[in-house]
């Protein structure tokens, strides 16, 4: 168990630009757990696909989602940044990690157009943004999820994270769905 009590992970999903990565490192240093970026876990086939503007299928996406999954099964207390945009995602993770606890980064859709074009990215086009969105399937009451708002600064973000975080009590992690605004 780390100082803060979380001893389980802590996945970190959302659109592409939603902040995952951005949050996700400033937590993990918090909270003294690994951070894991997801990306780094495509395939090259993958890369290449959504380099040229073409969406990833689900059956593109599930064995990314087991090389992660096998990942944090090896390494609980970290970390991750994956979009993990459907239930079915989640789900293929849970598979690996049953106690994963998701976070669902949830960004106004113009706010985050403006971050993802203001920044560069190795593979991912600005233009595969709104697939990202048709393809969201929000968290649902019955998975261990909570949904934080990332329409304020960084600093902020990582504060209600681990708030929502630290309700849940040492080695505990919180089961709630409520969003906040
Ligand atoms: N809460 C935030 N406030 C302002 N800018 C942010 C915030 N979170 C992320 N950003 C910026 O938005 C862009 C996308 O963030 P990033 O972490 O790369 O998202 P993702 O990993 O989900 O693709 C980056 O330029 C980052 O600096
Ligand atoms: O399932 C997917 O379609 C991808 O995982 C996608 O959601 C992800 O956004 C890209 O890998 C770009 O990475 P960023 O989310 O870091 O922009």
């Amino acid at each position: 168990m780390n100082e803060r009590g979380v001893q389980l992970p802590i996945v970190l999903m959302g659109v592409s630009g939603c902040g995952k990565s951005t949050i996700g490192v400033r937590l993990a240093s918090e909270l003294g757990m690994a951070f894991i970026e997801g990306d780094e876990f495509h395939s090259k086939a993958g890369r290449i696909k959504m380099a040229s503007g073409r969406p990833l299928s689900d059956e593109d996406r599930m064995p990314w989602l087991d090389r992660l999954g096998e990942t944090l099964a090896l390494a609980p207390r970290s970390v991750v940044a994956c979009s993990a945009l459907r239930r079915t995602y989640r789900d293929r993770i849970r598979d690996w990690v049953p106690d994963a606890q998701f976070v669902y980064l949830k960004g106004d859709r113009r706010v985050v157009l403006k971050r993802t074009m203001s920044r560069s990215h190795d593979f991912m086009p600005v233009e595969l943004l709104g697939s990202q969105y048709s393809v969201l399937e929000p968290p649902q009451p019955d998975e261990a999820a909570f949904t934080v708002a990332v329409g304020v600064g960084p600093d902020r973000v990582v504060r209600t994270i681990l708030e929502r975080l630290g309700h849940l009590g040492p080695g505990t992690i919180p089961q709630s769905p409520a969003v906040d605004s």
